[in-house]
């Protein structure tokens, strides 16, 4: 026995201890969660309660005075109500596969682990899952930090009926991929577009040579580069690990703190957490003023308005949506009034939901 593992053995035995102790509170905490489930099974209420989970991890934070890390606690919970979740009905969740995009990682992010994965090959794919009952959520990215925003997202949030019931922001970070971990052979790079997009910079001072191939996603191009010496891929972590690449280079991205926010669109609505966001999509009359004018409301009942975002309206006019979040949840009496002013006076209005805010 080394010397140190006799220092340590009575440690081990008290962790052994406080494990076992942790598997019996587990096991009472899962079968109040299988009895939750009942209930909810026949009323037939979701299982899913996003602004309940928040309250929860918000709660142990702010109660905890352990050495834990904040995120620490969050990863744990997340975890702990993933795997009670399952246990009164597999949530279905659809999101832009295949295993090691970001858009799983933020899937994990906002659900946990023990989810029935849905990999979808395009986002109008992860809306469609969801329009179609094929999946009980979508995981959908909708702005990059150095990118801007998500058109497609933008265009499929006004055309479908779904609604956001949460939001995920990720740190982004990109490697270029190979098997090899070197550029021998190597004649293309391969990424989603956005990946392609937010490394430009790096990719044309360090790798000129190199073509780029837009792929449908960043897993999709690590996969092939993990079968293909040629090929090199831009992707993150957990695809390097999924497909058992090498880092040429790690961390390309021109911007260092590259983010997404992904957005999660489902049938459902969500309660008040204390924390939220509301979101919608307005259209006004093409006349001078009237974008002043239709923001008015917001200033007038004191709701902060986090986002504004506008895309054309396709309609071969110079007209736009402005698609806009605000502070609270569409319960709160001031973001409801601003909301039913917002109504009568916009062209277009569509409520996308309230939810709560990504942390
Ligand atoms: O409180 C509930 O509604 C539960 O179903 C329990 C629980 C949990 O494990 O704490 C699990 C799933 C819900 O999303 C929220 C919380």
């Amino acid at each position: 026995m080394a010397a140190d593992d006799k220092d340590l053995a009575p440690l081990r035995a008290r962790i052994d201890s406080i494990d076992q102790q942790l598997l019996e509170l587990l096991a009472a905490r899962a079968e109040a969660a299988q009895a939750v489930g009942k209930i909810k099974h026949d009323v037939n209420a979701p299982v899913f309660r996003p602004e309940r989970e928040r309250q929860v991890i918000d709660g142990l934070i702010a109660k905890n005075k352990s050495p834990l890390a904040a995120d620490g606690i969050t990863y744990i919970w997340r975890e702990i109500m993933s795997a009670c979740r399952a246990l009164e009905a597999p949530v279905r969740v659809a999101y832009l596969g295949p295993a090691g995009t970001f858009s799983e990682q933020a899937a994990f992010a906002q659900f946990g682990q023990s989810i029935s994965k849905v990999p979808c090959s395009s986002i109008d794919e992860v809306f469609r899952a969801v329009d179609a009952g094929a999946a009980d959520f979508g995981v959908a990215p909708v702005e990059n930090s150095s990118e801007g925003a998500i058109s497609r997202t933008l265009d499929l949030l006004l055309d479908t009926d779904l609604k956001i019931t949460g939001e995920v922001a990720l740190v982004i970070k990109h490697h270029l991929l190979t098997k090899s971990g070197t550029l021998d052979g190597v004649t293309r790079v391969m990424a989603h577009p956005q990946a392609l997009a937010q490394c430009q910079r790096w990719l044309s001072s360090n790798v000129p040579k190199l073509d780029h191939q837009a792929m449908s996603s960043n897993g999709e191009a690590a996969k092939l580069a993990s079968q293909d010496a040629t090929v090199a891929a831009i992707a993150g972590d957990s695809a390097q690990q999924q497909y058992g690449l090498q880092a040429v280079q790690s961390q390309i991205q021109d911007d260092p703190h590259n983010r997404t926010r992904f957005v999660i669109v489902s049938h459902g609505s969500c309660q008040p957490s204390g924390n939220d966001q509301t979101s919608v999509i307005l259209s006004v009359n093409n006349k001078p003023g009237a974008v002043h004018q239709l923001l008015a409301p917001m200033a007038k009942h004191g709701v902060s308005m986090n986002r504004l975002e506008s895309r054309p309206a396709r309609r071969g006019t110079w007209e736009y949506f402005f698609y806009i979040d605000m502070d609270g949840h569409a319960n709160d009496p001031k973001v409801a009034a601003a909301l039913s002013e917002l109504q009568a006076e916009a062209a277009f209005f569509k409520n996308l939901g309230s939810y709560p805010r990504s942390h």
